[in-house]
């Protein structure tokens, strides 16, 4: 997920300024990134969230199989069914976001509360107990490299988001960045 967020960042330079620019603001270029400033990293959050949404991990999440024949959605799933829930065309359904294949986050600074179309953790009984950990990891770490460097790709390459199939999705290149030092003391690294 670290590898998605940098490239969809680098790949969307207005994103990157936005999220210097609370870097900035919280934190400021004479400290370092705390767990303290986490909660105030609204847009980093939002910029984290669209990456989830266009890369979920698990694009189809855990499969389910319901112990007895239920109705849904006026279908008859019969009991035993192994039952798949496409997040990724959840995620990516037009009737339900706008411009879904786009990355924008400022989306996400105005959704609130539950909301079904949005599952990189799934949801329900079986939902990921890691979900604090991982968002709160991804957080801190993605924070920490971008308010200490300003990155780049090396001179003569292009950027290119394509993904390599299996139950997770991972980027099928690894991405090669350039980091510049930009805080105001070496000290600070
Ligand atoms: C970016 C990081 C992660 C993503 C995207 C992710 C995503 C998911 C998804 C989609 C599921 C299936 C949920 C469902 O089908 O409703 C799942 C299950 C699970 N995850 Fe994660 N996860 C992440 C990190 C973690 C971490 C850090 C831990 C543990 C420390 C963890 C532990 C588990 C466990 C134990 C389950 C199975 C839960 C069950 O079946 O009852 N995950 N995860």
């Amino acid at each position: 997920m670290l590898e998605w967020t940098m490239a969809q960042l680098v790949k969307h330079p207005d994103a990157m300024s936005k999220v210097y620019k609370e870097l900035n603001e919280i934190v400021g270029q004479n400290d370092i990134v705390e767990e303290s400033h986490l909660p105030n990293l609204t847009y980093l959050e939002a910029v984290i969230k669209e990456t989830f949404r266009i890369h979920p991990a698990l694009p189809l999440l855990v499969p389910r199989c319901p112990s007895k024949t239920c109705e849904l959605g006026g279908y008859t799933i019969p009991k035993g069914t192994i039952v798949y829930l496409n997040a990724y065309a959840l995620h990516t359904d037009p009737q339900l976001w706008e411009d879904p294949l786009e990355f924008k986050p400022d989306r996400f600074l105005s959704v609130e509360g539950n909301n079904f179309q949005f599952l990189p953790f799934g949801s329900g009984r079986r939902v990921c107990p890691g979900q604090p950990l991982a968002v709160n990891t991804l957080k801190y770490v993605l924070a920490t490299l971008l308010h200490s460097f300003d990155w780049k790709l090396p001179a003569g390459t292009e950027l290119e988001l394509e993904d390599k199939f299996g139950i997770v999705i991972k980027k099928m290149n690894p991405l090669v960045l350039v980091p510049t030092p930009r805080l105001s003391s070496l000290e600070l690294y």
